[in-house]
């Protein structure tokens, strides 16, 4: 089976319930853009998720700890590819204050890259409301080539704001019927394409055509480094 080819330069996001196979597809993204020496720094909320995309030469490792300063420009300057995770100790308030202010820095500093933001509702205040730099960054960041890879569990939740800039979504098989409903309002046959789907498996949105453009089979995400999600 052929890899599908996704735009990962484009503002995209990635939903599913837990479990559904999102950060594993995540990975495999990033995996690809280390391929195609697109900068990145994919932002994970857990300890271990995406270490295992530092097996890739040139991908750091970026722990945050609870308390310490950061000079984020000199991170940028130190590596093109960063995986940032937090340490056991670190509460996931102060993670996403440190990340903000990181991500900040990138959209100031007008640097080309891709920034993945992993449990997205985690940085938004609701899900009306979106969180401000990344609402700076999926509305103008395309001017300095920068885009977000979104990756959140609940696709009602995630805020219109955020999802209408969004060029592509990959939308996990579902399981949750007032998600199925709610799809359904938007893609009349998504209750059918979404049970044909395979565990695992991904339907592929684009938000240009409004039509669902092609699937992600599980055997397709063929991941070069370890997953640990
Ligand atoms: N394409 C795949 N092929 C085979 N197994 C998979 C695939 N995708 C996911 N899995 C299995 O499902 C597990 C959970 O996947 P993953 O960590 O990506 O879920 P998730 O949706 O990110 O969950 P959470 O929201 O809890 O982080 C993986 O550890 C792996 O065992």
């Amino acid at each position: 089976m052929t890899e599908p080819t996704l735009n990962l330069t484009k503002h995209m996001g990635i939903f599913g319930f837990t479990g559904s196979g999102k950060s594993m597809k995540a990975g495999w993204m990033f995996e690809q853009l280390r391929k195609q020496k697109r900068p990145f720094i994919l932002f994970d909320t857990k300890v271990k998720n995406h270490v295992g995309l530092c097996q890739m030469k040139g991908v750091t490792l970026l722990q945050i700890a609870p308390g310490k300063t950061y000079n984020w420009k000199n991170a940028l300057k130190a590596s093109k590819y960063i995986v940032a995770t937090p340490v056991k100790e670190t509460k996931r308030s102060d993670l996403i204050a440190q990340y903000e202010k990181f991500a900040e820095v990138v959209f100031q500093t007008e640097t080309a890259r891709t920034l993945g933001i992993e449990e997205a509702h985690l940085w938004n205040p609701s899900g009306n409301v979106a969180n401000e730099i990344l609402e700076n960054i999926i509305r103008e960041g395309r001017a300095y080539n920068q885009n977000l890879i979104c990756i959140d569990q609940r696709i009602q939740s995630f805020p219109k704001d955020l999802w209408s800039q969004c060029a592509t979504s990959v939308i996990c098989k579902m399981g949750i019927p007032q998600d199925i409903e709610y799809l359904t309002r938007l893609i009349p046959d998504f209750a059918e394409q979404n049970l044909a789907l395979p565990q695992y498996g991904a339907l592929i949105y684009d938000h240009t055509t409004g039509q669902i453009t092609g699937t992600l089979h599980p055997d397709q995400i063929h991941r070069i480094t370890k997953h640990y999600g």
